[in-house]
């Protein structure tokens, strides 16, 4: 499979040329930065750290579309936006691990789906899209005297809050609870905010440091208290998940889908 890394410098995008790098059945096609980057023209293998793959880094994506069968995307809203126009145009896969978009960013991603077969998730993890399942076990079992606290923590250098991680683990436990998360959901609390409110489902945002992404969704009931947690320890759960993502898209018609679809869940 022919695949194009975007945002090649970023954390995640230096991880993903890696990625493909070593997989089996994938060559990278391509390394697209932002027009002005320092890193245009450098060879994208370099750029990761793990020798020359004789594919330089570019800020032109549309030919490099056209021949390629998938695009993996994890930069910021408005590029992963126009991006996935572009796939649409190229009629090629899209898998998309951006968080941090708006309503109107997703009804345009809706629309790229009509051509384009997208993946999107706020985490590309097995161990998430897991414990996601679990969370919504776990609020569909228990009665609203458990309160839901939705607590995560990222490095120093994450820009969107709550993180999509977060806001995917809220949405299963809105799912098991069979309520709009955009109902129940609190995200600041700050001065006199009175007494909580029976159903909502609160967030908690903590940064600070290297943290690589760590999410507790608390269940706090009388007198008892249940935490599901996850830790990522290493950047490369996400690559392989988007790997994942983008093989099995390949055999999909056009369409929005999520992890749980790539994994079965
Ligand atoms: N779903 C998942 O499993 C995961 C999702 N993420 C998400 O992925 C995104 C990126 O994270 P991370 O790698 O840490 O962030 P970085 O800021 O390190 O990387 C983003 C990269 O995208 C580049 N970029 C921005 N706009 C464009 C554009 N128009 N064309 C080409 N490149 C562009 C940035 O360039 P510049 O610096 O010049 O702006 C930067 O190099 C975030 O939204 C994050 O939340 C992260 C990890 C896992
Ligand atoms: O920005 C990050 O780093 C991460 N972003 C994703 C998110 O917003 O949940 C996934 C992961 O937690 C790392």
């Amino acid at each position: 499979m022919k695949l194009i890394v975007v945002g090649a410098e970023g954390r995640m995008g230096r991880m993903l040329i890696r990625a493909v790098a070593e997989a089996e059945g994938c060559t990278l096609h391509g390394a697209v930065e932002r027009t002005g980057s320092s890193v245009l023209g450098k060879d994208a293998g370099l750029l990761a750290g793990i020798g020359e793959l004789g594919v330089p880094v570019t800020d032109d994506p549309l030919p490099l579309f056209v021949a390629a069968d998938g695009v993996l995307d994890f930069t910021a809203p408005a590029a992963t936006v126009a991006f996935a126009e572009l796939a649409a145009q190229a009629r090629i896969v899209h898998v998309i691990g951006t968080t941090g978009f708006s309503e109107d960013d997703l009804e345009r991603l809706k629309a790229a789906s009509f051509h384009a077969r997208l993946v999107r998730s706020g985490n590309m993890s097995l161990g998430v899209n897991l414990l996601a399942g679990l969370v919504r076990k776990v609020a569909a079992t228990l009665g609203e005297e458990f309160d839901i606290e939705v607590l995560e923590m990222h490095h120093r250098m994450k820009v969107d809050a709550p993180s999509g991680t977060a806001l995917l683990l809220g949405e299963a436990a809105a799912q098991g609870r069979d309520v709009a998360l955009s109902d129940a959901r609190v995200s600041t609390r700050d001065g006199h905010t009175g007494a909580r409110r029976p159903g909502d489902i609160g967030f908690a945002t903590l940064r600070g440091g290297t943290v690589v992404g760590d999410h507790s969704v608390i269940f706090a009931g009388p007198s008892e208290r249940i935490t599901l947690s996850h830790h990522a320890e290493d950047r490369a759960i996400f690559a392989r998940g988007a790997l994942k993502a983008a093989q099995w898209a390949f055999d999909q018609p056009p369409g929005l889908y999520s992890m749980d679809d790539v994994l079965g869940l």
